[in-house]
């Protein structure tokens, strides 16, 4: 087993069951990769680091949320890997949004062996937003600008739900083109897996203009 797996599953502390369900992750991710190309294939070699503790970051910084929703979730990043670490907790639940259907069915095969308390909608996020259950916590990597993702996720940032999104070194950018539509509280957390990256968590969301 590589170091950065066990590295990444000790600063995790998850549970022994837990941990093999995340092993099967990543092998789950690496068999259909071969045939499906879900994530970049230079990823791979660092998948402990890249995605499993990229994903598992975001539980810390809202450990009492167990409603969760991911949106342009992809190969599960970081919405499945959120429900397999969360499986153990009563009523933790992850919506999982992508409009891929080849993704959503690795979504969904790799949510049934895993055993992971995940629901996947085959769907554009701007089709379905207002229909989804009711969420603490929405968030979404790699999926689009600041502005467009307060735009995407207004109807449940309205409601009390707080936006945890995963960004780069752009972020004091989309902070100010975000700011010329959008009123909103944030705070910006360092990434743990990338000294450049910041987690912004956005609550209170508003429209400069109502
Ligand atoms: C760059 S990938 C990122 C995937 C994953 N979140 C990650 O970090 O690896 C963006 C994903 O969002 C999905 N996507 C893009 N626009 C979408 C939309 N309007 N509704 C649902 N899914 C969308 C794409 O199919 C793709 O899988």
């Amino acid at each position: 087993m590589p170091a950065d797996r066990d590295r990444v599953l000790a600063d995790a502390r998850v549970s022994r069951e837990t941990a093999a369900k995340l092993d099967l992750y990543v092998e789950q991710l690496r068999r259909w990769q071969r045939v499906k190309n879900l994530v970049g294939p230079a990823t791979l070699q660092e998948v402990w680091t890249r995605h499993v503790a990229d994903a598992l970051q975001l539980l810390t910084l809202a450990p009492e949320a167990t409603r969760w929703l991911d949106l342009g979730a992809g190969a599960g990043i970081p919405g499945l890997i959120l429900a397999i670490a969360g499986r153990d907790r009563a009523g933790f639940s992850v919506d999982l949004v992508e409009s891929n259907a080849r993704k959503c069915a690795f979504l969904t095969e790799t949510a049934r062996v895993t055993g992971a308390p995940a629901r996947v909608h085959n769907a554009r996020i701007e089709d379905v937003i207002t229909t989804l259950p009711p969420v603490e916590i929405v968030c979404a990597r790699a999926l689009a600008n600041l502005d467009q993702l307060l735009a995407w996720t207004e109807p449940v940032l309205k409601t009390g739900t707080t936006g945890l999104f995963p960004k780069g070194r752009d972020v004091e950018t989309e902070l100010t083109q975000a700011a010329q539509r959008w009123r909103f509280v944030y705070d910006l957390h360092p990434s743990r897996t990338d000294s450049a990256a910041r987690i912004v968590r956005v609550t209170d969301l508003s429209r400069v203009d109502s």
